[in-house]
């Protein structure tokens, strides 16, 4: 079942000038798909097309899944910075609607997970960079929707939040869950995601599973990185 369906025909900062063509692909329920590209090739761009937070979007994006709800897991931290980790916690369940129940289960094992429990009524200013970005996985991973935007999550976080990261991100596809992820990371990218869509320059340069690519690049048995080389 496809869980997101992306047909972006041009979308930019601005009309006259768009940052981004021809971007198609879908997202199926389980499926983690790597958007993979250099600096200023258009990942954020698309996902920001994907969310609805351009300016100008030509296309149809649509979210098939049950709830049809998606949870965002940024870059860069974005938080209140008059409020706790906790309270982070409360609006967003609050916007998911979720019980206080279900709140409070999900909650305290993800706190515990990502060994925050410690600090969950403490100011996210006054934590550290790795710390911040495990309160976005918390948040994101609280909501349980159909897909999941990840953009680039592993700069930040040290090995063993990595691990647990990898962790909830395969029972959430156990779940269901459809996942977008862009990232740099091309060696993890490799081993964890089930396809990849390769931008440059604002299009798509290639689509589909390693061996599909690899076949693409007439390489066989080349890294994703080779692949992209040999087909920009
Ligand atoms: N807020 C903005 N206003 C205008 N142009 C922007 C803005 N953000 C990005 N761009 C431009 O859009 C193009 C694509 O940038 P984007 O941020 O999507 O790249 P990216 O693939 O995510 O790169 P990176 O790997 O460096 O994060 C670039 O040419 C960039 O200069």
């Amino acid at each position: 079942m496809t869980v997101l369906d992306v047909h972006i025909e041009e979308a930019g900062y601005e009309a006259s000038h768009p940052q981004i063509h021809d971007i198609q692909f879908q997202v199926k329920a389980g499926e983690l798909v790597g958007l993979i590209g250099p600096n200023g090739a258009g990942k954020s761009t698309t996902l920001k097309g994907i969310m609805g937070l351009l300016k100008f979007c030509k296309g149809d994006i649509r979210f098939m899944g049950e709830q049809k709800t998606y949870a965002y897991i940024p870059e860069k931290p974005i938080m209140y910075d008059a409020m706790t980790l906790w309270e982070h916690l409360e609006i967003a369940a609050a916007a998911y609607q979720l019980t206080t129940e279900v709140f409070h289960t999900r909650a305290t094992e993800l706190l515990q997970r990502f060994r925050m429990e410690e600090v969950k009524h403490q100011l996210p200013s006054s934590f550290s960079k790795g710390m911040q970005q495990k309160m976005m996985l918390i948040i994101g991973f609280l909501t349980k929707p159909d897909v999941y935007i990840v953009d680039e999550p592993f700069v930040g976080l040290d090995p063993r939040a990595t691990k647990d990261f990898l962790m909830m991100l395969h029972a959430e596809r156990e779940r269901g869950a459809g996942v977008l992820m862009s990232t740099h990371v091309l060696d993890t990218a490799e081993r964890i995601c089930s396809s990849f869509v390769l931008v440059n320059e604002g299009s798509i340069v290639a689509q589909g599973t390693l061996s599909e690519i690899q076949a693409r690049s007439g390489i066989s048995d080349a890294t994703l990185l080779d692949c992209f080389d040999a087909l920009t």
